[in-house]
């Protein structure tokens, strides 16, 4: 499990992180979402111990990252893709991690085929693609067997397969039982990973949720209806006491009415219907409703 309470980090006049307090659960994937700057990886270096926070804690099983016994046995990460040497093969660097952390050389063999890395395991890190080198990341992530993971923006730049194989490979570490934190700015990423939500917008809380929950909160869902006559159509809602509204390309978004009243409503007052249909707003539309104010306000106040 991993704790954050209260956590800040200021740098300079920025307020990177604001008072922070959520907990990542075992067994489940936790989505960290927020735009570019909101304070994902701040927040993540310091739960790994690679930044010190200006006030509040973070915690991984109850004690910070510096006093963990063998750390790469209590936690893997994936901060940035690679950072094996550039000269260095891949096995190499994995075979000198496992040696520095009293790892046996057996789990190099094992995680080099858990990731798909045999074929570029005898290679230079430096001449990887960044699929390949995001694999070696995992790889390395994953030598001590941890049961708390932690990955930055996994997806970034990856071709679609890569893509697949990320989101299957957390979803498996997951139901063994680990704990797994991803960020990701892009909601719909998120929304075919996570089971769980942790949005953050200028450093601060916007919502802690399971995914679920924040689709039925969030993702408004609405009959839409096209008609030629839409002024007509709308007339007739009002007096059925049905609330709805003109969508962004004409067509009615009609809420608190199943498709089947908004269809006979439509054949009692004698109205063409060219569509109608179920829908409801994406999770994208929802994020972005959640992080706008975030991000007018730091344009606003940075200037950027
Ligand atoms: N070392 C640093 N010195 C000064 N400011 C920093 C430093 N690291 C981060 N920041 C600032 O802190 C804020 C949060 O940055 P952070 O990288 O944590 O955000 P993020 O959510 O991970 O965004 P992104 O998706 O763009 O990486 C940003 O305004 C950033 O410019």
């Amino acid at each position: 499990m991993i704790e954050v309470h209260d956590l800040t980090k200021r740098y300079g006049r920025r307020l990177a992180v604001d008072g922070l307090s959520f907990r990542v659960r075992p067994g489940r994937v936790t989505g960290f979402l927020g735009p570019n700057g909101a304070g994902k990886s701040t927040t993540m270096r310091m739960i790994l111990g690679l930044d010190r926070p200006t006030a509040g804690t973070a915690l991984i099983d109850g004690r910070p990252y510096r006093e963990l016994a063998e750390p790469l046995r209590r936690v893997g990460a994936l901060i940035e893709a690679g950072g094996a040497h550039r000269g260095r093969r891949a096995r190499h660097h994995l075979l000198w991690l496992a040696r520095s952390n009293r790892i046996p050389a057996a789990r190099v063999r094992e995680v080099i085929e858990l990731t798909g890395l045999e074929p570029a395991a005898g290679r230079r890190a430096g001449g990887f693609s960044l699929g390949m080198a995001q694999r070696l990341g995992i790889a390395a992530a994953l030598l001590g067997d941890p049961p708390v993971l932690l990955f930055d923006e996994p997806v970034n730049g990856l071709d679609p397969e890569g893509v697949r194989w990320m989101r299957g490979l957390l979803r498996s570490l997951a139901a063994e039982g680990r704990t797994v934190l991803v960020s990701s700015h892009l909601m719909a990423e998120m929304a075919v990973t996570a089971d769980h939500l942790v949005v953050i917008g200028r450093g601060r809380l916007l919502a802690d949720l399971p995914k679920d929950d924040f689709v039925e909160r969030h993702c408004r869902s609405y009959v839409r209806v096209r008609t030629p006559e839409p002024e007509r159509m709308l007339d007739a809602l009002a007096r059925a006491g049905v609330a709805a509204r003109t969508g962004p390309d004409g067509a009615l978004e009609v809420t608190g009415a199943d498709t089947a009243a908004v269809g006979e409503l439509a054949a009692a007052h004698g109205l063409a219907v060219h569509e109608i249909g179920r829908t409801s707003a994406s999770l994208e539309e929802a994020f972005m409703r959640i992080t706008a104010p975030a991000v007018e306000h730091s344009s606003g106040r940075e200037g950027r």
